[in-house]
C-alpha cells in the first residue's frame, strides 16, 4: 500500500492521507458493521427520583433490569453540573494537545503517578491501536492528586473536583444495585472506590474500516462510569452483534465490570437460603458484563473519560462456602483482586506499573 506522509514536520502521528500498515488489523478484528444504526434500546435512566423516599424504587428497578439484560446503561439527571463535566473534558483535550508538542512517543513518566501512552504503545499481534491514553490511580484522592500531570496547570484541580463527584455518583449507583438485590445497605461501601482514571483520545482516521480505537474487552471493575461528551464510537456486544451506544449530552455511560458479576453471584449465594435461588442466578439472573470496543471515525474526534470503580486491591471475592460441595463445586476460585488483574493482564503492557501504583496506595 502507498503511504503518503504530509510534508509538515510537526504533523501528529494521525495526520495522514492513508492508514499506515502498522495500524491495519487482519480481517477477523476489523470492525464490520461500522454504519449499523445506533442502538436506541439501551436503557437511559433518570436519577432525578433516586433520592425521593417514595419514588426511588423506579430507578432501582431500571438499573437492576439494565444490568441483567445489557450490562450497559446511561444515566441522566445525575446532579453533576454540566460545567464540571465539560471542564474535565477540556483539560484532557489540552493535555493530549500538549503531548503533540512535547512527546512524540509514549512515556511512562518516572516518579509520577500517571502513564501516558501513544498509539504505538499498544499492539495486538504487532498492530497498533488508533488512540492515545492517559491513566492514573485515584484513591486515596489526596495522595494521588500531586502525582498527576501538572501541565496544563489546572489539570489536578479540575480532575480532582470531577472525581469527587464521580465517587459520589458511583456510590449511589452501587447502593441502588444493593437495594435492588435486597442486600444490606452499604455492602459495597468499604470494598469499592474509584481506583483508576483512564482517558482516551481517538483522532479522526483516514479509513475506519481498517482500524480500532480499543479492542474488544470486558472491564476488570465493579462498574465503570464513562463520560463521552457528544462523541460516538463506543460499541457493545449483545447477542453476538456489535451495537453502537448513542451519545447523549450530559449523560454518563455505566457498564458492569466482571468483578461485579462475580461478586453479585457470590453474595447471592451467601444470602440465598435455597439452592433453587442459586440455580436461578447462575442460569439466567446474574449481571452481565458486556464486551465493548471503540471504532474510529473519519471526521469525528472522540475523547472519553473512564473511571473504574474497582474492588480494593486486597479484597477477596469467592463463592459462599456453605453452597460449595463435591457435587456443586465452586465456579470461581477465591481471588484477590490484584491477583486477578495480574493473571488476566487486565491493563495490557501496563498492568505491572498500575499494580505497583495500586499496591503503594493500599
Ligand atoms: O473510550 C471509550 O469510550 C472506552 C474506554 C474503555 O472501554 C476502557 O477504557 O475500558
Ligand atoms: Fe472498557
Amino acid at each position: 500500500m502507498y503511504i503518503e506522509m504530509k510534508e509538515d514536520k510537526d504533523a501528529r502521528w494521525f495526520e495522514l492521507e492513508c492508514v499506515p500498515k502498522e495500524y491495519i488489523f487482519s480481517e477477523e478484528y476489523r470492525p464490520q458493521n461500522i454504519d449499523s444504526p445506533v442502538c436506541d434500546s439501551i436503557p437511559v435512566i433518570s436519577l432525578a427520583k433516586s433520592e425521593a423516599a417514595n419514588e426511588h424504587s423506579q430507578p432501582v428497578e431500571e438499573i437492576l433490569k439494565a444490568s441483567q439484560e445489557f450490562g450497559f446503561f446511561q444515566v441522566i439527571d445525575h446532579g453533576i453540573p454540566e460545567k464540571m463535566m465539560i471542564d474535565a473534558m477540556n483539560v484532557l483535550k489540552e493535555f493530549f494537545d500538549m503531548q503533540a508538542k512535547y512527546a512524540s512517543n509514549g512515556t511512562v513518566t518516572p516518579k509520577k503517578g500517571y502513564i501516558y501512552t501513544t498509539s504505538t504503545d499498544f499492539t495486538k499481534d504487532g498492530v497498533y491501536l488508533w488512540r492515545e491514553n492517559l491513566k492514573h490511580p485515584c484513591h486515596p484522592l489526596e495522595e494521588c492528586v500531586p502525582l498527576w500531570p501538572d501541565t496544563p496547570p489546572r489539570y489536578q484541580e479540575v480532575i480532582a473536583a470531577y472525581l469527587v463527584e464521580i465517587q459520589k455518583l458511583s456510590s449511589r449507583i452501587l447502593e441502588m444495585i444493593c437495594e435492588g438485590l435486597g442486600l444490606e445497605k452499604g455492602y459495597f461501601k468499604d470494598i469499592s472506590e474509584v481506583q483508576l482514571l483512564a482517558s482516551n483520545f481517538y483522532p479522526p482516521c483516514p479509513d475506519p474500516s481498517l482500524t480500532l480505537g480499543i479492542l474488544p474487552h470486558i472491564d476488570p471493575s465493579f462498574i465503570t462510569i464513562l463520560y463521552q461528551g457528544e462523541a460516538t464510537g463506543l460499541q457493545f456486544m449483545k447477542d453476538d452483534q456489535w451495537i453502537k451506544i448513542g451519545a447523549i449530552p450530559n449523560a454518563f455511560v455505566v457498564n458492569i465490570g466482571n468483578q461485579l458479576e462475580v461478586c453479585i453471584l457470590s453474595i447471592i449465594m451467601v444470602n440465598g437460603s435455597s439452592s433453587y435461588l442459586w440455580m436461578q442466578i447462575i442460569s439466567n439472573n446474574k449481571f452481565k458484563s458486556a464486551k465493548h470496543r471503540v471504532v474510529t471515525s473519519k471526521h469525528e474526534t472522540r475523547r472519553s473519560i473512564a473511571t473504574f470503580v474497582n474492588p480494593s486491591p486486597n479484597c477477596i471475592i469467592e463463592p459462599a462456602k456453605i453452597l460449595v460441595n463435591e457435587s456443586e463445586p465452586a465456579l470461581y476460585k477465591p481471588t484477590q483482586y490484584k491477583d486477578f488483574v495480574q493473571y488476566n493482564n487486565s491493563f495490557g503492557d501496563y498492568t505491572a506499573a498500575i499494580q505497583k501504583a495500586l499496591d503503594e496506595e493500599s
